[in-house]
């Protein structure tokens, strides 16, 4: 049973267990406050050979990219965290690491749990943060909307190859610096006009096949509009690259196009790329004329 469908089922036995709304989405809402969970584990998200503090980063990002996910604003986390004897020369780097992220992110780490390991490194946070003024779901997009996408994919592929063995001119821990979008989520979480939202962390075909099925719409991708002038030096297929990588803690969001929501933005200081559309029906697709492929299934899914 992979990832999906373990999720699938899990929410179908936990129905009722009181909280709204529980899973299906970035984080869960309970009285103004998000609250969102992600682990990484040794040979899954990161290797043996990585330096522990890359690790605790990627870590932050991915929780913190949750609630920028929902509009929300990061706050306070726990931290689990379970170390083998093999890193016992790393736990002062790691201490240096968990304050140095949480600084960088502005969250206060205000508790957690802390364990041996027989062999694998294993780190997860949870955190806490405060609700925008509306809240991003995964489910409010409606057809006829313009899908934005916050910044040029493709990067964490390319360094996360690099790091086992592939020969790229790029930074092999560069996968572990990819920043959630907090200061975007804020916005989008304020402005009123923003439908859906998710961040990518599994790749943009499958993270738009959540939005697209909680939201019932199909998504269109114009290939003729993604960016892909920061993939121009890797001799790798830009497109395949660009809709099938992980861990990049973009932000993917809908609007109607009436509300200009880009233009907004750019006037902010944010730099959003228009690359697509929703429409009747299900499922995401890449167009490049008239030829479209399906790409729902284009990222990672846990064995
Ligand atoms: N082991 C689990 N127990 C309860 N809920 C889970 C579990 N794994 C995932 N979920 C929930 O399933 C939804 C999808 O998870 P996931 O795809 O990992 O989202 P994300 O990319 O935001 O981490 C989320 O609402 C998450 O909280
Ligand atoms: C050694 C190694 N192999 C593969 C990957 C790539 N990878 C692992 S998990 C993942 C997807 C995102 O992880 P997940 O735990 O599903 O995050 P979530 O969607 O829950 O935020 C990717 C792209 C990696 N980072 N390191
Ligand atoms: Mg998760």
């Amino acid at each position: 049973m992979k990832e999906f469908e373990f999720i699938k089922l899990l929410k179908e036995k936990c129905k009722g267990c009181g909280s709204t709304p529980g899973i299906g989405d970035d984080a869960a809402l309970f009285d103004n406050f998000l609250v969102a969970k992600d682990i990484v584990c040794e040979g899954i998200h990161f290797l043996k050979a990585t330096p522990a503090e890359h690790v605790v980063l990627k870590v932050f990002s991915a929780n913190i990219s949750d609630i920028a996910a929902m509009g929300g604003t990061p706050k306070y986390v726990l931290l689990g965290i379970a170390v083998p004897k093999a890193r016992e020369g790393e736990k002062k780097n790691i201490i240096e690491a968990i304050k140095k992220s949480a600084g960088l992110y502005d969250v206060e780490v205000i508790g957690g749990d802390t364990a041996s390991a027989s062999n694998d490194l294993f780190v997860s946070l949870t955190v806490i943060g405060k609700k925008g003024r509306f809240l991003l779901s995964r489910s409010g997009a409606g057809k006829g909307e313009r899908v934005y996408l916050s910044r040029p994919l493709g990067l964490a592929r390319i360094s996360l190859e690099k790091e086992l063995g592939a020969d790229f001119d790029i930074d092999a821990f560069k996968h572990y610096k990819m920043m959630a979008e907090k200061e975007l989520g804020e916005v989008l979480g304020n402005v009123g006009t923003v439908t859906s939202c998710i961040d990518i962390s599994d790749g943009l075909g499958r993270d738009a096949s959540h939005l697209s099925e909680e939201s019932g719409v199909k998504i269109v991708i114009e290939e003729k509009r993604l960016p892909f002038s920061h993939l121009k030096q890797f001799d790798v297929d830009k497109v395949d690259y660009f809709i099938n990588s992980g861990e990049e803690f973009a932000l993917l969001f809908t609007a109607k196009k009436e509300h200009a929501v880009d233009s907004y933005l750019k006037d902010n200081g944010f730099e959003v790329h228009d690359i697509g559309y929703t429409q009747k029906g299900s499922g995401v697709f890449l167009s490049n004329g008239a030829k479209r492929i399906s790409i729902s299934s284009k990222g990672y899914e846990h064995k």
